[in-house]
């Protein structure tokens, strides 16, 4: 296939990819960004081949010059793209010095004097150089998957055939494009070639980003809490199901700590009810930020929480315990003063189920509320109540 025919491949590639992310934009949340940038920048590089598939009959600055930066652009845009969907600021600063310097080279090489290999050590370096930036973002990405392992190596395999071009055009010795040595002729097909079907591969890869990050967002929203964060009760009992089930649920301790605000009733009668909510959120807030990576934390009701401590010794999560009574007793600025009642049922060889765990923790919560609030009551399933 001829470089012509790679060129158009590239624009038709580019308007799809473009318009594949104008029309989902729409239908995300907006806290997964970065998806019309990539669309315009897949639009911009299918601009600039168009552009570049006039070569012979529009003046070079038509045809080399202007598609040239639209490239660079466009590429600078995917890896704003990918900054912006990771939470970060487009980082547009430097690329945009490139491209600048790119333009002052360009204007040498195509307007000054007709030199392509000149033209090609700067629009290969420089594209090297926002491929490779490109791939160091999509690895920087948090929670990375299989999506951004698979866009970091295609930026990554892009950037490493752009710097094979720099290099091949670096040995040509001669300027002219008639004596340009057979290897760049050779490397300029693949590099065609490459630009075109990375286009598609980069757009796939992002799309499984964005979906990915969807996805995540729709199971917190099925399985969490607004108000707090914290699980929903049906996704806490599943996965205290979990926690319960098997024969390694036998051979280690498990504690289930079930928490009630104390006179949480008067606080939404003398402070209304959005404060209230307020000092449920701040409640979480506090839990959450005692608690180990691997402890769970559900909304049982209203203003009662669960937390299970999964292969836990009881005497660590009864410290954990007390440091939230502890917290809640701190309050915070701005919010009535509150405080929390506890009951915990300590697990220790397995063989009963979430609802009769619930109910022991249930149990010793009603004792520490009856004993007066504020403070922590430890059961062990099997009957006995003890006070801590
Ligand atoms: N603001 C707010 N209030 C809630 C929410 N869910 C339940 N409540 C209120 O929480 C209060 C719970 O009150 P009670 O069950 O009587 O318990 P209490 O006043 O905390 O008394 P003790 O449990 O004995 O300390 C009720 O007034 C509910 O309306 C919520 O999501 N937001």
């Amino acid at each position: 296939m001829d470089p012509h025919s790679f060129i158009l491949i590239s624009a038709a590639f580019g308007v799809l990819c473009a318009f594949v992310f104008l029309a989902l934009r729409s239908g995300f949340p907006r806290d997964i960004a970065g998806l019309a940038r990539w669309g315009w920048s897949c639009a911009l590089m299918a601009g600039a081949a168009l552009l570049f598939a006039l070569q012979g009959k529009a003046p070079m600055f038509i045809s080399s010059f202007v598609p040239n930066l639209a490239v660079a652009a466009g590429v600078a845009g995917l890896r704003g793209s990918v900054r912006r969907f990771a939470g970060k600021t487009a980082g547009d600063a430097w690329p945009a010095a490139l491209i600048i310097l790119c333009a002052a080279g360009l204007i040498v090489a195509t307007l000054v004097y007709e030199d392509f290999r000149l033209r090609v050590l700067i629009m290969s370096g420089a594209l090297a150089l926002l491929f490779a930036s490109s791939a160091f973002e999509v690895w920087r990405v948090p929670a990375r998957a299989f999506a951004e392992r698979y866009t970091a190596a295609i930026f990554g395999a892009t950037a490493a055939m752009m710097l094979t071009r720099f290099a091949a055009a670096l040995g040509c010795g001669d300027a002219s494009r008639a004596a340009l040595c057979a290897d760049v002729a050779v490397l300029h097909m693949v590099y065609m070639a490459t630009f075109s079907f990375s286009i598609v591969a980069l757009s796939l890869g992002f799309l499984l980003m964005v979906n990915r990050a969807l996805q995540t967002r729709l199971e917190s929203l099925a399985s969490r809490d607004q108000l707090s964060g914290a699980y929903r009760r049906e996704a806490f009992l599943a996965l205290l199901d979990r926690e319960l089930i098997g024969e390694r649920a036998a051979q280690r301790p498990l504690c289930l700590l079930m928490m009630d605000l104390d006179n949480f009733k008067a606080i939404n009668d003398c402070h209304g009810h959005l404060v209230g909510d307020r000092v449920i959120r701040d409640f979480s807030e506090k839990v959450k930020s005692v608690l180990r990576r691997d402890d769970l934390v559900g909304r049982y009701g209203g203003e009662e929480f669960l937390v299970l401590f999964p292969d836990t010794p009881p005497d660590d999560a009864q410290a954990i315990a007390q440091r939230i009574l502890q917290a809640a007793r701190r309050g915070s600025v701005g919010l009535p003063a509150y405080t929390v009642s506890i009951g915990m049922a300590i697990l220790e060889g397995g063989g009963i189920d979430a609802a009769a765990v619930i109910d022991a923790a249930d149990g010793a919560l009603y004792a520490a509320k009856r004993s007066g609030k504020d403070r922590l009551e430890l059961v062990r399933p099997a009957g006995l109540s003890v006070a801590a």
